[in-house]
């Protein structure tokens, strides 16, 4: 049987976590994001080792045909973007900072399709040369962006603010509404916008929730909610997630 290349699934990376579980480092990366990749993508996951002195950008870039960046309870580390001290007891994650910020440029420069989640979002917009508020909630004017901890998964990612999709953009021909309901699970947020990205959904406190970067080659969308819980059920969700997979379709049909 001859297989075409075009035939097989698209390759998938999700950048882990660096994460100690007893002695010893893992790197993994939460189910939600793999069944969203396997179910609405139809592409092969794979759980990328955040290892940047191990891993070459060029080996890793050659071989994918997108990759998924996805949430993370950690902080990008303020040092990144010049930001003041994280407060006491924070989680950070040096070891995937260090990865995914030099990958996301990489990635952009060549091309390569990005769906960005959460973290994922706040990475892209500090590894553009922008910068983050560390607690939204504490500032004047700002919504509480948290989920309640308290309660179950399915309140906790259930909905939790609108945001405004803003015309002209990515997400405005993707969906087709003004407005939409989406979940809400983070501290930090956007406070500067990188150069070069365009707003396409802000939050009622005028907070940024999602971008693209419109001069990047590439399939680009970052979103700071969390569209891989229950993806299958949300159509916005679907939207996005079909909309990066047909991207890195094309990707693997056209060699990139
Ligand atoms: N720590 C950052 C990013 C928040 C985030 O990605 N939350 C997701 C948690 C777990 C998951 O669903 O992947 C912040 O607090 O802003």
């Amino acid at each position: 049987m001859v297989v075409r290349m075009s035939d097989r699934k698209p390759l998938i990376a999700i950048p882990a976590d660096a994460r100690l579980l007893g002695p010893h480092v893992f790197h993994a990366a939460a189910e939600k994001y793999l069944r969203a990749v396997t179910d609405v993508v139809g592409g092969l996951p794979f759980i990328l080792p955040v290892m940047a002195e191990q891993l070459s950008f060029d080996d890793v870039l050659g071989r994918v045909d997108g990759i998924l960046l996805p949430g993370s309870p950690s902080n990008v580390e303020p040092h990144h973007y010049d930001g003041p001290p994280s407060a006491p007891d924070t989680a950070h994650d040096p070891a995937r900072d260090a990865f995914t910020l030099p990958l996301i440029q990489a990635a952009l420069a060549r091309g390569v399709p990005i769906f960005a989640i959460c973290r994922g979002l706040q990475e892209m917009n500090v590894a553009l040369g922008g910068s983050l508020h560390q607690r939204v909630q504490e500032l004047p004017g700002m919504q509480d962006h948290r989920e309640d901890t308290t309660q179950s998964l399915e309140v906790q990612y259930g909905p939790s603010h609108e945001v405004s999709i803003l015309p002209g953009g990515l997400l405005a021909d993707l969906l087709g509404q003004p407005r939409i309901l989406v979940n809400s699970l983070h501290w930090q947020g956007v406070d500067r916008l990188a150069p070069g990205l365009r707003a396409e959904a802000v939050a009622d406190d005028g907070l940024v929730e999602a971008f693209t970067v419109p001069s990047a080659p590439g399939f680009n969308l970052a979103v700071q909610w969390h569209p891989e819980w229950h993806a299958t059920e949300n159509p916005v969700s679907m939207a996005m997630f079909i909309a990066f997979g047909d991207a890195c379709r094309l990707r693997r049909q056209t060699g990139g």
